[in-house]
């Protein structure tokens, strides 16, 4: 809604109203009408804590129309338009918060709290309700909430128990929707060389915790996963590990970077490809002759 009211409202009073832009964002979001005044408020209460220098940057960034295009691009430099573009998200409540991960209805109201919001306040929960993954996937490293989920490991929602014929497994404990983030292959980055010599190394017991991948420059890799609880966090089970396989998946591995202090690491995220059921298992493909897990189940008839 805010995006919507934002470009409704621009300029240096904030107040000329972008048609273009407002009624593609109206369709797209689904958004009811709001009058102008409200358009108002609302951005001036959202921007209340922006220092005047990013109200204007915001305002600048939406204004644009055929008619001042080019007087903008030819000012607007790249680094200007990211901040403006991450500060806009950010007053969306895009990437900062709640968006690849259903918050507890808690969390929502507790967060609309905070705000100080004195008028148009959002019903928590009607959003708790009504939520939805948002944001583009490529993205969801940025968010704060994930990379603290990776780095806590405290990914709720899951259950490790035992299923039938495959050893442990893990249950989803709450509904699922499709795009969210249910956790991360969780374990130690070496060169897909090293990974196939743990691989080879371990007891039978262990086989099977090796997670191989290409790298984003191109190189083979593998999370090595195959103790049953990791040097980061002594102890504990982590999620990851324990999912099995199915061809009929509900979930989706995928490759990310999370930028830490100059340096790059890599996470493998498990993303829910459909709604996902109270008590159903949590499933990814390990790839056509165990490809994820170095081939160590070719031939094998779960596969
Ligand atoms: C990443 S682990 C999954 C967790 C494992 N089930 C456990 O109890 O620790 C991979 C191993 O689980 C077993 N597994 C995975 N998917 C399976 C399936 N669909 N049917 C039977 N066993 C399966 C295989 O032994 C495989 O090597």
């Amino acid at each position: 809604v805010l995006l919507l009211i934002m470009c409704q409202v621009s300029g240096n009073m904030f107040m000329d109203v972008i048609v273009i832009s407002y009624l593609q964002l109206h369709f797209r979001y689904k958004i009811p009408s709001v009058t102008s005044q409200t358009a108002r408020r609302v951005f001036k209460t959202a921007t209340k804590t922006c220092s005047e220098q990013d109200k204007a940057m915001v305002a600048k960034y939406l204004s644009h129309s055929t008619a001042t295009a080019d007087n903008h691009y030819r000012m607007l430099q790249p680094d200007m338009v990211c901040q403006a573009k991450k500060l806009i998200a950010t007053l969306a409540g895009d990437s900062a918060h709640f968006n690849r991960r259903q918050p507890s209805e808690q969390r929502i109201i507790a967060y609309i709290d905070k705000q100080g919001w004195e008028s148009n306040v959002p019903n928590g929960v009607k959003l708790f309700n009504e939520w939805k993954p948002s944001g583009k996937e490529d993205h969801v490293m940025d968010s704060q909430q994930i990379q603290k989920l990776v780095k806590s490991q405290k990914w709720k929602g899951l259950h490790i128990t035992d299923i039938e014929g495959k050893g442990k497994g893990v249950l989803a404990t709450r509904t699922f929707q499709p795009g969210e983030v249910i956790c991360d292959y969780h374990g130690s980055i070496v060169t897909a060389k090293k990974g196939k010599e743990i691989h080879q190394e371990t007891s039978e017991e262990e086989t099977g915790y090796v997670f191989f991948y290409t790298n984003k420059k191109g190189k083979p890799m593998a999370i090595d996963a195959h103790s049953s609880s990791c040097d980061c966090h002594p102890g504990k089970q982590t999620f990851g590990r324990m999912i099995n396989h199915l061809r009929t998946f509900n979930l989706r591995p995928r490759l990310f970077t999370l930028q830490k202090d100059e340096e790059e690491k890599d996470v493998i995220l498990l993303i829910a490809t459909k709604a996902i059921k109270v008590n159903e298992e949590l499933s990814f493909d390990y790839g056509v002759d165990c490809r994820s897990f170095g081939g160590e189940g070719s031939g094998i008839s779960w596969l």
